[in-house]
């Protein structure tokens, strides 16, 4: 069976800086697939390149067999970026409304807003939501076009311990519901609680890959991180 997403080889520089260095991993249907890594790593650039908001500059990197960013994939995946300064006056729940039209068949909005506690600050301006209220509204906006393939970069980054549990109840919904799940954090918990499969990337490639039982058999995942990690600037 093809995988969700298949990436050979993916090479990407900015100038001096390789951010990719032939990084190579595949991403399952109903698997959650998570990505470790220093800052730097290369996690957010390769998720980029996925999205087709980056071009590598060598490699091979399909999603659903096709290349990234064509008309087919884009409207089979969802992305949780860390940051969308973008939607910044608009209120969460008419981004989500207009986010939903784009789609064939999306997840009925007010389903989402109450799956994701999203009703209190629904009128609200984006710009003028708490950090956890956008990851929320960023969180369903991912998943509100029901993607074959979800990218969540660093999706509980700052939550309170309630929204997080809350994030990774979603999160295996939509692993049970058949979804493909690349993950990036930096809260190993969270990896060894969600992961079908963790990676370790540093500088730019995948040090060691496994399930997390596997990488924790000398100790745990932060001990395994440590030893795949040098966390030395490019
Ligand atoms: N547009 C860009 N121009 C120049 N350098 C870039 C650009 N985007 C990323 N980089 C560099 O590529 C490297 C990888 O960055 P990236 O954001 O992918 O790391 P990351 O693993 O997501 O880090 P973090 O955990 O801090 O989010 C870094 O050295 C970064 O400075």
């Amino acid at each position: 069976m093809v995988p969700a997403l298949d990436a050979r080889d993916v090479c990407l520089s900015f100038g001096p800086v390789h951010a990719l260095k032939r990084l190579t991993l595949t991403a399952e249907e109903g698997r959650i697939t998570a990505l470790l890594g220093p800052n730097g790593a290369g996690k957010t650039s390769f998720i980029r390149c996925c999205t087709g908001l980056a071009r590598p500059d060598s490699g091979s990197l399909t999603l659903f067999g096709e290349a990234p960013g064509s008309p087919a994939v884009l409207a089979r995946i969802g992305l949780m970026p860390q940051a969308t300064g973008a939607w910044s006056g608009v209120r969460a729940g008419e981004l989500l409304r207009y986010l939903a039209s784009l789609y064939a068949d999306p997840h009925p909005v007010d389903d989402l807003i109450a799956l994701l506690g999203i009703g209190p600050f629904e009128k609200t301006p984006y710009r003028r939501l708490s950090g956890g209220q956008q990851q929320a509204v960023n969180l369903a906006g991912a998943i509100v076009g029901r993607p074959g393939l979800v990218f969540l970069d660093e999706p509980t980054a700052g939550l309170d311990p309630r929204a997080r549990r809350l994030t990774w109840d979603v999160v295996r919904g939509l692993r049970a519901a058949g979804v493909a799940v690349l993950l990036t954090t930096h809260d190993m918990t969270e990896a060894a609680e969600l992961a079908d499969r963790v990676h370790i990337v540093d500088m730019g490639e995948v040090r060691v890959s496994g399930t997390a039982s596997e990488l924790t058999v000398d100790g745990s995942l932060e001990d395994a991180y440590l030893r795949y990690t040098t966390g030395d600037a490019r």
